[in-house]
Parts: structure tokens; C-alpha cells; sequence
């Protein structure tokens, strides 16, 4: 991949031949608010055969709820760079730093992917890279994830969709199993590239050669573990979100960068040890405003379901729960970021916590309306995909709708 890069970034260099330092491939992995992008990445994480791969996963908001998703399912083998657009919200040299770490021989990286926000800037993306100075890494490629039901949607809102599929060097069109048209669909983003590839898929199954060389899956030696990324005499990361209570996260990430997609979204983040109650936070989601296109993170709902919490995504007017048990010794907390335009965050926040659950006792019929919304048994849960569950990786050549 990284071979046919549109002409309004500078062309990736080739490395030229440096002895034993490797050359490992950073792929920035883009695409708007909910299209996929972490399913995909967890997907890879799981289907790379003997590669290993490094993650960088960017959030928006100010709890890493990606960044969770990712690690939750390979134990912790990812950093993160929150609260803000990789693209301008964070320190250029914070990127390198995580890069270089990465990129250390001992860690036996193949290959580095960054998940940049739902709202970042791919050419700024490809800019800082290329930009760099690390000497162990080389620009491998743009792939940007398209939501194939919300293309129409998501274009109509934002007309500089057209310009990132320009730029990329692979498109996944996804959640063609929600796709009416697919086919159209797929015609139009290929008339939207420059020279990518078009790649179709659902629940992000793309074939990993698609993104990087891949080693045989014998060579395999697991991915990297948390120790192998973090370096322990320097704590450059960011700091947790872990303090109990309703707080405004957000809202400043696209001040001052006007053409850029972040720059009309607010986003808020919810923690609160409360647990919520689930007819309320129903009343809450059915009534939310056009403008809060993206919601995720993980509800408690107290003694309506002691032993699980429920990782929720919404998407436009889409609404999953996936209730998975809660972690051992995890905190029993709700953390949600709300991520949209012309949104009302202290009016949001407001309505939150007035969702709170405090008695210690559930009503019989109180998680029904919940319910209706937990996944399909044939919906992978996002980031607990495994070998066993997961089907062929030749299923991408063929759309599933
Ligand atoms: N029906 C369907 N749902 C999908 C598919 N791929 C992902 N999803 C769901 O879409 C929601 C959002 O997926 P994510 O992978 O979190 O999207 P994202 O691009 O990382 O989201 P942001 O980081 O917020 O921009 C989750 O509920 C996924 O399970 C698909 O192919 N079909």
C-alpha cells in the first residue's frame, strides 16, 4: 500500500536501503464519526497472522473509549492520544514520541496503524508523518473507512468527504450489510478516488494484505504487550479519565481551525459512579437531537444487571448495546462521550444525570426497552472478535448485501 498517494500530498518516499535499521510502515486508518474504524482495527489485531502490529489509536473525546475497545481485546497493547484531532489538537512531538517507542527493534513491530478520530484530517495526518524525522518508520498509506449506510448522509453534511477519499490509498467500504444500495455505493466512492482501492466489507473483514505485508501466521509471536510499548522511565502519557462525576470534556477541539470537519463538533464526556437507569436512558437516546451523531462508551446499570456492563454505540439513529461482564476488579462507572453539532453539552449533561438510578432495587421490566437494542447473536462484539468466531478472510471480495 502507500503506492499511489493522490497528488495533493507530497509522494511517500521509497526508504532507501539503511543497513539493519527497518523501515516499519505507519497506515493511518480514517473515517468519519462511527464508520467502522475500530472494528476494523480489532479485526486486523486479530487476523494479522505472524505480524505485529502497534496501535495508535486517537479519541476525540476526552475518555478513551476506543482506545479501551482496542486494548480490552489484546490486553492492554496500545497507546493512545486523546481528547482532540491528532491532526492539530496534539503536540506533533507527542505523535513521535509514541512512533519512536513503537518503532524500538526490541518491540518487533511490523507495522504501526493509527486510528485517527471520526472527525481528523487525513492530509494533515499524511503531512505530520511525512514530516517526521524518525528514522526507523515510513508513511504506508492512507485507508479511510466509509459507513455505506450513512454515505449519502454523511456527504451531503460534509462535502470535504470527497477531497479524504481523494487523498486515500485504500477505501473499506463498510457496514454494507446495512447498505441498501450497496453497489451503488461502492461505484460512487470508487468515482470519488484517486487510484485506490475499493475494497467492500462488513464488520470491517478486510483481508490484512490489503494494509501491509503480512508475515506467514507460523512466524507468529503474538502482539505487543503493554510492557513492550510503555517506557517505563518516562510517563508521556496521557493522563486517565478516572475521577467519578459528570464532566464537560470537550467542546474547544475545532476552535480556531476553521475548514477542518472538528471544527463545527462538540464533543462532552460523562463519567458518574451512579448507575443510570435504563428506562430513563431510553427516554434520553429516543429523544436525542439530530445533531448528536455519535455516542459511545460503557453504561452501569446498577442492580438491573449487576454482573455486565453495556458497551453502547450510536451511530446517526443507530443504537447498539453489547453487554459484556464487567472486567475483575474494573470500577463500576459509566463513561460515555456524546460527540456532535450544534449540541447543548450542559443541557446534555443535565439530562444525563438526571438518568441516574439510586435505588438499591430494579423493577422487573425495566431493561425491556435496553433490550430491544442488544446485537444481533450474529454481530461480532466489538473488540472481543476471535479466530474461532471470525469467518474466512476471503469473504471480502464478495459484498454480504
Ligand atoms: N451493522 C454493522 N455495524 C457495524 C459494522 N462495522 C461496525 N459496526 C458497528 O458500528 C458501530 C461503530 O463502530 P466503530 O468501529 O466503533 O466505529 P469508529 O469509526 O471507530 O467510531 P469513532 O471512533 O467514534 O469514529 C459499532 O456499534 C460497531 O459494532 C458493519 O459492518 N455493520
Amino acid at each position: 500500500m502507500g503506492q499511489s498517494p493522490s497528488p495533493q500530498v507530497p509522494t511517500p518516499q521509497v526508504p532507501a536501503a539503511r543497513g539493519p535499521v527497518p523501515q516499519i510502515p505507519v497506515v493511518i486508518l480514517a473515517g468519519f464519526l462511527g464508520s467502522g474504524k475500530t472494528t476494523l482495527l480489532n479485526h486486523l489485531l486479530h487476523r494479522s497472522g505472524g505480524s505485529r502490529i502497534g496501535a495508535i489509536v486517537n479519541d476525540f473525546g476526552a475518555i478513551e473509549i476506543d482506545a479501551m475497545a482496542v486494548a480490552g481485546a489484546l490486553g492492554d497493547s496500545t497507546v493512545s492520544l486523546g481528547n482532540g484531532c491528532l491532526c492539530c489538537a496534539v503536540d506533533p512531538g507527542e505523535l513521535d514520541v509514541y512512533l519512536a517507542r513503537l518503532a524500538r527493534p526490541e518491540t518487533g513491530t511490523d507495522v504501526i496503524v493509527i486510528e485517527a478520530s471520526g472527525l481528523a484530517e487525513p492530509q494533515e495526518l499524511v503531512r505530520m508523518l511525512l514530516a517526521s524525522d524518525l528514522t526507523g518508520i515510513v508513511y504506508g498509506g492512507l485507508v479511510e473507512v466509509v459507513d455505506a449506510a450513512e454515505f449519502d448522509a454523511t456527504r451531503a453534511r460534509h462535502p470535504e468527504i470527497d477531497r479524504h477519499l481523494g487523498l486515500a490509498d485504500l477505501v473499506v467500504v463498510n457496514k454494507l450489510d446495512r447498505a441498501d444500495d450497496a453497489e451503488r455505493v461502492l461505484a460512487l466512492v470508487g468515482s470519488l478516488t484517486d487510484r485506490a482501492a475499493v475494497v467492500p466489507a462488513t464488520y470491517g473483514r478486510v483481508d490484512p494484505a490489503f494494509l501491509f505485508d503480512c508475515r506467514p501466521a507460523e512466524e507468529r509471536i503474538g502482539q505487543l504487550s503493554f510492557d513492550d510499548l510503555h517506557d517505563h522511565t518516562d510517563d508521556g502519557g496521557p493522563d486517565d479519565t478516572d475521577g467519578a462525576g459528570p464532566h464537560d470534556g470537550g467542546g474547544a477541539h475545532g476552535h480556531g481551525h476553521p475548514g477542518h470537519l472538528h471544527a463545527a463538533y462538540d464533543s462532552l464526556s460523562y463519567v458518574s459512579d451512579v448507575p443510570l437507569d435504563p428506562r430513563r436512558l431510553m427516554r434520553f437516546l429516543d429523544s436525542r437531537p439530530e445533531g448528536l451523531y455519535r455516542i459511545k462508551g460503557y453504561v452501569d446499570f446498577g442492580p438491573y444487571d449487576p454482573r455486565n456492563r453495556y458497551l453502547v454505540h450510536a451511530v446517526g439513529r443507530f443504537l447498539r448495546f453489547y453487554p459484556e461482564p464487567w472486567p475483575p476488579g474494573a470500577d463500576r462507572l459509566t463513561q460515555l462521550v456524546l460527540i456532535g453539532t450544534g449540541i447543548d453539552t450542559p443541557a446534555l449533561t443535565g439530562e444525563l444525570r438526571e438518568c441516574a438510578h439510586h435505588a438499591p432495587h430494579a423493577d422487573e421490566h425495566g431493561m425491556w426497552g435496553v433490550l430491544r437494542y442488544v446485537q444481533d447473536p450474529d454481530e461480532p462484539d466489538p473488540g472481543t472478535e476471535t479466530a474461532e468466531t471470525e469467518t474466512a478472510e476471503t469473504e471480502t471480495a464478495e459484498p454480504e448485501a
